[in-house]
């Protein structure tokens, strides 16, 4: 296929040999989802400022509620926040809309490019890889990215692709030609500039759209967020944040280890069309309520400089949303 260096192919699916030499191997459907009730939400809705926050039970949260039950659907730009009793219904809700996106992108432009980030948010993918997902969502039509990547190999624990591999794509049946690692035989600079040559191909070819700035706009940019309001690799205080030329940059002395990684810029992040911001448990609860709260110094954190072209959805349990 045009969109892929034989080189990227091939060291792709030499990772994929190492890991998996069964390759794609589906789980069992022993424990369906179709067999549980879908997670409680919407059991209101707030709406301030432009930001609709649907949560179940949080008190804290209902004492926030300035407005009457809705369940409404979010309308292009807005932002939503919801808000979960349990990671474990996060996870349930969390399936359904990365599904129903898919189903939607599939239709209209004939394939889905889903961006992921590593840490937690791979768990929360859990269910996608269960009924009914795995046989409803057209996999082959995925195209898998990530926001950001440690530059080490891809067999070492700290890889986000290895990550990724061995919690979600491994049990999908995602065709391996459609995962775009970073070449890790590379330097930061250098798998930076690789990565962004990568995206570029894909949205010549339109397996990523492009965005009226020129960015490309992913259909699907799945974050998670750090204790510290980081989101990508792009943390509080370090210059990459205001990065607004390149579509990936590297960090050499990235706060959190491993100290080398590169990155998805800010203008990459915010022409998506979707953002599903998935945070969960109580460490986090002040960087949400930085971001979505009423800050004495708003703007400092990077995650509230997350503000999409399109939508963005806010998936928060209720150790998250605690303070809010
Ligand atoms: O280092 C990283 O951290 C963030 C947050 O991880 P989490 O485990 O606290 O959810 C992650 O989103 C990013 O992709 C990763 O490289």
């Amino acid at each position: 296929m045009p969109h892929k260096s034989p080189l990227r192919m091939a060291s792709l699916s030499s990772s994929l040999r190492s890991f998996s030499p069964g390759r794609h191997l589906l789980l069992s459907r022993a424990s369906p989802l179709s067999s549980r009730s879908p997670p409680k939400r919407l059991a209101f809705s707030i709406d301030f400022g432009g930001l609709s926050l649907i949560g179940t039970r949080s008190r804290n949260v209902g004492s926030r509620a300035k407005s009457s039950m809705a369940g409404t659907a979010t309308e292009s730009g807005e932002k939503k926040v919801e808000v979960f009793d349990t990671e474990e219904d996060l996870a349930v809700s969390l399936a359904k809309y990365t599904a129903d996106l898919s189903a939607k992108f599939v239709e209209k432009r004939g394939a889905f490019s889903v961006v992921l980030s590593g840490g937690s948010l791979i768990k929360s993918l859990r269910k996608l890889v269960e009924a009914p997902y795995i046989d409803s969502v057209d996999w082959s039509k995925w195209h898998v990215l990530w926001v950001d990547e440690r530059v080490v190999p891809k067999d070492h624990d700290d890889s986000n692709y290895k990550l990724a591999y061995n919690g979600f794509l491994s049990q999908v049946p995602v065709l391996p030609g459609n995962v775009y690692a970073i070449n890790d035989a590379l330097s930061a600079e250098g798998a930076a500039d690789d990565y962004e040559t990568c995206i570029k191909h894909l949205v010549k070819s339109n397996i990523v759209a492009s965005s009226e700035s020129g960015f490309p706009k992913f259909d699907l940019m799945l974050l998670g967020m750090g204790p510290d309001g980081h989101v990508a690799s792009l943390f509080p205080g370090h210059p990459l944040v205001h990065e607004n030329k390149k579509w990936v940059a590297f960090i050499k002395e990235s706060p959190k280890p491993p100290p080398e990684r590169i990155t998805f810029t800010f203008p990459v992040i915010n022409a998506s069309a979707h953002i599903a911001l998935v945070v969960a448990g109580a460490g986090k609860a002040g960087a949400v309520h930085a971001a979505l709260g009423k800050s004495n110094s708003p703007g400092q954190l990077p995650v509230e400089m997350v503000s999409p072209e399109g939508e963005l959805t806010w998936f928060l349990d209720k150790g998250a949303a605690s303070k809010l």
